[in-house]
């Protein structure tokens, strides 16, 4: 497979000890000798009308409930959630950091605790700015920054 068809998020890169080829999933950090495949359609884990999604989340003061796992009362501005944000996505894309990585240390959600991971989900479960994000990302692709009333998440599409 060339690699301009490599599924969302996978390079093709040289292994320094052997001179192969090799796959590295750039977000999730996973790397396998074989030619990812694309995915032949949902997997198992969502089924036909959902998505499986996992998200980094930065609350601010004036979200719904300023307050998470990691902090009781949380005081950073909207603008301050964003920058935040817009630099985990930036370590991800470089590939400095796994989107699970930074998603368990510095989500404010509880699906921290997963690496980020919120299960399969259906149109109707999530607030609307995300439902529409996350359906319209391909399995694989990373989200730029989005706001709901519970703060400014990026979202990696697994499903
Ligand atoms: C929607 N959801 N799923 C989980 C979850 C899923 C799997 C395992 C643990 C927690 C937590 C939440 C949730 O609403 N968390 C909120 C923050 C939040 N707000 C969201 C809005 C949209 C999507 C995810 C969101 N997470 C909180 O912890 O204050």
């Amino acid at each position: 497979m060339a690699d301009e068809q490599l599924p969302a998020g996978w390079e093709k890169r040289m292994s320094r000890s052997t001179g192969q080829h090799y796959y590295l999933n750039v977000y999730t950090k996973e790397s396998q000798w074989d030619v990812p495949d694309k995915p032949a359609g949902p997997a198992s884990s969502a089924g036909p009308d959902q998505v499986q999604c996992s998200h980094l989340l930065v609350k601010h003061r004036d979200s719904r409930r300023p307050s998470s796992w990691k902090e009781e009362n949380i005081t950073r501005t909207k603008e301050e959630a964003h920058e935040l944000v817009k630099s985990y996505r930036e370590q991800i894309v470089s590939g400095k950091a796994s989107f699970a990585e930074l998603a368990s240390k510095h989500s404010d959600c509880s699906s921290a605790k997963r690496g980020g991971d919120l299960g399969p989900f259906g149109k109707g479960a999530m607030q609307k700015p995300f439902e529409e994000a996350s359906f319209a990302l391909k399995v694989g692709e990373l989200s730029e920054p989005i706001f709901t009333d519970s703060g400014c998440h990026i979202i990696l599409r697994t499903v």
